[in-house]
């Protein structure tokens, strides 16, 4: 009883819409204690200042970031801030004993030359990247578990990948015939005002965005060719739909066996799946939507087939705040620690 001591941890960032994310999932965990938030423009308020709604549970001032004492401080520091910073300050945190979780794109790619051409920063932190790992638990469980710095998934990318995942890396598809198209809510774009995520401008509409050229599709293609063993190319369309909360992936992509029938692919995919508690397959001819997973850890996973056409059609949908940024964070934690992957993590959502 008397030697129970919780982990020390660390969020910079956390006036964002992940640090408020990453504030209240860890608030909850129970083996950690949250210790110190940082920040640049919020610096000097309170957290309960910015969030009204968790002043009485939060008693913490948003601070400086000084790697250095950050360091002194925390065991575990989750950096949620927009790319090209976390590779500033990560090195000095790893150098220091920290795990780091980083919920950028800065710690995201084996090769650094596809960052800098699709994020535009060059980068001076070459050996903390080499030891980066991706953070997609459902793939990379064991090499997370021994990592020091997690680079965790982009929200369209987590959709995106844990649809296709088992068509790849079964061989089940014609890899460049995958098309994603993906609808996101507005809390994508972070809390930062932008215009195109105005009440004025998003609602009522559904737009398309960044077509052929979203920075997310060097990400998705990574791990796709990582699963198919060669190099692969996928068509990925995202779109802003007015909700606030929510990523629905649909994936389209030639079935090499055209045999192929819905309840083999179920069964494929819960075979695939088996042992990832966050993943639910969804039974035949039923289709996920993203209220089911707003507020969850969850990805709810849909399949069809259609004879006609010989393609497979997967729906995948998250809550892109949780499974598609802080949730998936912690998943990590937890494995970087050795707890249950599903400590202290929502299993249910909001619902309606
Ligand atoms: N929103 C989403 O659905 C997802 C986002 N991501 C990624 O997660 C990261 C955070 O996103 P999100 O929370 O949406 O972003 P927000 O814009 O909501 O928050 C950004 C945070 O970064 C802080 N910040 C900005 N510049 C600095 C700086 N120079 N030094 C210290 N802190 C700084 C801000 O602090 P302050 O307010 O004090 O200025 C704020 O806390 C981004 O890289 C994003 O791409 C990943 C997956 C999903
Ligand atoms: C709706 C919306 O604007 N979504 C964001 C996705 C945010 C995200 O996950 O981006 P990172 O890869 O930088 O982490 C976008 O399309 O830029």
């Amino acid at each position: 009883m008397g030697n129970f001591r919780r982990v020390p941890v660390g969020i910079v960032g956390a006036s964002g819409y992940g640090g408020v994310q990453l504030v209240r999932l860890l608030m909850e965990h129970p083996e950690v204690e949250l210790v110190y938030l940082g920040g640049e423009s919020s610096t000097g308020k309170s957290f309960g200042d910015l969030y009204p709604h968790l002043a009485h549970a939060v008693n913490l001032p948003i601070e400086t970031v000084e790697p250095e004492m950050i360091a002194h401080r925390c065991e575990v520091v989750f950096l949620s801030l927009p790319n090209g910073l976390a590779c500033q300050i990560a090195p000095k945190l790893v150098e220091k004993g920290c795990k780091v979780l980083d919920l950028s794109a800065d710690y995201r790619f084996s090769d650094l030359a596809t960052y800098t051409t699709w994020y535009g920063t060059e980068r001076s932190d070459r050996s903390t990247a080499a030891t980066a790992v991706y953070g997609l638990p459902e793939l990379y469980r064991d090499r997370i578990a021994e990592a020091q710095i997690v680079g965790c998934p982009g929200c369209y990318p987590t959709a995106s990948l844990l649809a296709l995942s088992p068509l790849l890396k079964q061989g089940l598809i014609v890899p460049e015939t995958a098309i994603v198209d993906a609808k996101s809510g507005t809390s994508g774009g972070g809390r930062q005002a932008k215009v195109n995520l105005l009440l004025a401008e998003a609602d009522n509409s559904l737009a398309p965005y960044n077509v052929t050229r979203h920075r997310h599709t060097p990400e998705i293609e990574q791990i796709c060719s990582d699963l198919a063993g060669h190099e692969v190319t996928i068509q990925f369309t995202p779109h802003l739909i007015p909700m606030v909360r929510g990523i629905l992936a649909t994936v389209y992509a030639t079935l090499r066996d055209p045999g192929l029938v819905r309840d083999d692919l179920i069964t494929i995919y819960t075979a695939f799946y088996r042992n990832c508690p966050w993943v639910k397959i969804c039974d035949s001819g039923v289709y996920p939507q993203t209220k089911w997973a707003s507020g969850s850890n969850l990805c709810y996973i849909g399949l069809e087939v259609d004879p006609r056409t010989g393609r497979v059609i997967v729906m995948s949908a998250i809550d892109n705040l949780i499974k598609g940024q802080a949730g998936q964070a912690i998943q990590c934690l937890n494995l970087m620690m050795g707890w249950d992957e599903t400590l202290g993590l929502p299993k249910l959502g909001f619902y309606p």
